[in-house]
């Protein structure tokens, strides 16, 4: 592997042995299907994942797909990065972007739009033999998600590090969730991984980007802010999911 990944133990590879071991994501003989958009967050799961699966003791395979929403995107940058880490990659087309923006005009796309493309993720990954699907939520993910269900929906909840499918029968899990996406943007950087611009015309303006920016408001008087939302996740919300033994 060309690239120096070794300089980025305690950002990315430490919190993402926690998150596998704290909740059991990367077991033994798992067929994990990356859901990669091309973006920095999913670009790095990928990376990190390939070095995992050399380093971890425990065996286990990747594949990676990406869901083309139908923008004309130009994936040669990651189909040469898969081929680098020696992971298969498929392309899977899809009208996604022109049905939920253009026929049907959608008020709040976001919701439409992540449900299809998980819907479209997951039957591939149920195709192709994989018993999980890796997603890049991160950090910043789970607390901002956290504020916007309390703020719109009333409740305390966040999206889980391991789901599982019973319908499709395939666990969702989330290596990144105690990753902060600024060391993301910084060791996707350092790294030189590819990026794909996203052609998501609703990108930057989604109720997710008022979430991150009031965090970051507040915490320029609160630092640790982040890290103490994210306590509040794992010892009130995500106690199930923790492997005890
Ligand atoms: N078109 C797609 N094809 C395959 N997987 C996808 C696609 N879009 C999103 N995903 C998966 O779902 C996750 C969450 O999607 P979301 O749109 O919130 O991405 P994001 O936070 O912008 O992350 P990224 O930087 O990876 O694009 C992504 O990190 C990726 O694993």
């Amino acid at each position: 592997m060309k690239r120096n990944w070794r300089a980025y133990n305690k950002d990315l590879f430490a919190p993402m042995r926690r998150a596998s071991r704290d909740y059991g994501l990367i077991e033994a003989g798992d067929c994990i299907g990356i859901g990669l958009s091309g973006g920095k967050d999913s670009t790095l799961l990928l990376y990190s994942l390939a070095v995992l699966q050399k380093t971890l003791p425990t065996p286990f395979q990747i594949k990676a797909m990406s869901v083309d929403l139908g923008w004309e995107n130009d994936y040669t940058a990651h189909r040469a990065l898969c081929e680098e880490l020696s992971i298969p990659f498929e392309v899977v087309p899809s009208n996604i972007g022109p049905i939920v923006f253009e026929e049907r005009q959608e008020k709040n796309p976001c919701s439409l739009c992540a449900r299809m493309r998980r819907g479209a993720v997951n039957n591939w990954a149920a195709a192709n033999g994989c018993n999980k699907v890796a997603l890049g939520h991160h950090l910043d993910d789970v607390i901002e998600t956290l504020l916007m269900s309390l703020f719109f929906e009333g409740r305390l909840h966040t999206f889980a590090p391991r789901a599982y499918l019973s319908r499709a029968d395939l666990t969702v899990i989330r290596p990144l969730v105690f990753v902060k996406e600024a060391d993301i943007r910084r060791i996707v950087r350092k790294l030189d991984l590819p990026i794909m611009h996203n052609a998501c015309p609703a990108d930057g303006f989604t109720k997710r980007s008022e979430e991150k920016a009031l965090i970051a408001q507040l915490a320029k008087d609160n630092p640790g802010i982040r890290d103490r939302m994210m306590h509040a996740v794992t010892s009130s919300l995500w106690t199930s999911y923790q492997i005890t033994s």
